[in-house]
């Protein structure tokens, strides 16, 4: 009997139903060829949920994903939400619930730098080189995106707004090892990011890094960096990375930059995974609203995370690797939506993206 996979799909704002519904071709077509079946349900997620139930996370949409082997996610968000009370705001009162509800604890962020998107890439050619792959593997559910307390207080020129940066043991520890455990399969080479010369956080996390580093994993290659340091190292010599280790904020700041060496926002998937085999996966960008209904958004961060959920979730590697290779020669045949598009190449909108990488899969 053929295996059967069910899969939340949750489009949300901005550019995710755009390139949602590229990616679920990419999935129904991959599920063909390699003999298994995905059983589909759709749910509202972010400021069209807020729209149509007054929630940016319905229980339904809650019950969706717990009845589901993996979620596949768009992107929530745009200025029409933003000033509404944090809870009901898209990315606050549904994105991070949903991290910390299925304990998704650990974000994978695969840059994979291709040499033919150089003209792409803000970075000197001779930098980028044959191109490059720098995994961030950063921690998605501590740190001061959740860490008690936060709120307002007082008022007038007294007022305050505060936040707590936060970790315990057991969080840096698991997440370490997973970025040594990753970096094995790989160049064997950490760089665990922090801000050690200010934060105690990060004195708290390096001296943990080192610590199952020097017990564990000797035979890794580890630095430590401070992540100001980082964010310019990763433009000098990013060719020398290979794991970033990332607590929560500095993650989301260094994949963008990350996103950005790619050429675009639009190329990085990820996967934020549980303990088990549950994940979430989903473009490291947002809902794009600037280019929104233009149907000129790139699908391949989409179309890339599809692969990740394969890979992490359902075990389907060759399936995963299948689109990965669809995707790379896309790359190479010249196919280009408008914001890594130079003379020269094949100009496509987001379905004609995927259009292209459908006819490589083929
Ligand atoms: N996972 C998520 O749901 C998620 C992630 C990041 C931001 N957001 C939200 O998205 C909204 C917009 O945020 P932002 O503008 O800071 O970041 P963004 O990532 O949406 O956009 C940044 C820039 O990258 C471009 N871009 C992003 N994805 C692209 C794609 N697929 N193809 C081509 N270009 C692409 C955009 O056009 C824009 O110029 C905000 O509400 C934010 O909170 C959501
Ligand atoms: C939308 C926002 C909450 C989110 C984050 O900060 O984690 C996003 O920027 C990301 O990178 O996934
Ligand atoms: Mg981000």
């Amino acid at each position: 009997m053929s295996k059967n996979y069910k899969v939340a799909v949750l489009p949300g704002d901005g550019i995710g139903p755009e390139v949602m519904k590229e990616a679920v071709r990419v999935l129904d077509a991959v599920a063909d060829k390699f003999g298994f079946t995905t059983e589909k349900e759709w749910a509202d997620v972010g400021g069209i949920a807020y729209d149509h139930f007054k929630n940016p996370l319905p229980e339904s949409t809650l019950k969706t994903g717990e009845a589901a082997d993996a979620i596949l996610f768009g992107s929530v968000g745009g200025p029409k939400w933003e000033s509404l009370p944090p809870n009901l705001q898209p990315e606050r009162g549904a994105l991070l619930p949903l991290r910390k509800h299925f304990k998704l604890f650990c974000n994978l962020r695969p840059a994979r730098v291709y040499k033919e998107l150089a003209p792409a890439c803000p970075l000197r050619a001779d930098i980028v080189g044959d191109g490059f792959n720098i995994l961030t593997v950063r921690e998605l559910t501590g740190d001061v995106y959740f860490g008690q307390p936060k709120g307002r207080e007082g008022s007038g020129k007294d007022e305050i707004g505060f936040d707590t940066m936060k970790y315990s043991r057991y969080e840096v520890e698991r997440i370490a090892r997973f970025a040594f455990d990753a970096a094995k399969l790989r160049h064997k080479k950490v760089a665990s990011i922090d801000k050690a010369n200010v934060l105690t956080t990060s004195v708290f996390w390096r001296e943990i890094v080192k610590e199952i580093h020097a017990n564990e994993y000797p035979e890794i290659e580890l630095e430590h960096l401070y992540v100001d340091n980082a964010a310019m190292q990763l433009l000098r010599r990013p060719r020398e990375f290979d794991v970033l280790l990332c607590p929560n904020l500095f993650g989301d700041i260094l994949t963008d930059e990350c996103a950005m060496l790619t050429g675009s926002m639009g190329l990085l998937p990820s996967a934020s995974i549980a303990e088990g085999s549950f994940g979430l996966y989903e473009p490291a960008g947002g809902s794009a609203p600037d280019i929104a209904g233009k149907g000129i958004a790139n699908p391949l961060a989409q179309i890339l995370s599809v692969a990740l959920m394969l890979r992490y979730s359902f075990k389907e590697e060759e399936a995963a690797k299948a689109i990965e290779t669809a995707v790379e020669k896309t790359i190479t045949a010249g196919f280009r939506t408008g914001e890594i598009w130079k003379e020269g190449d094949t100009k496509v909108g987001t379905t004609g993206m995927g259009d292209a990488v459908l006819s490589f899969l083929k």
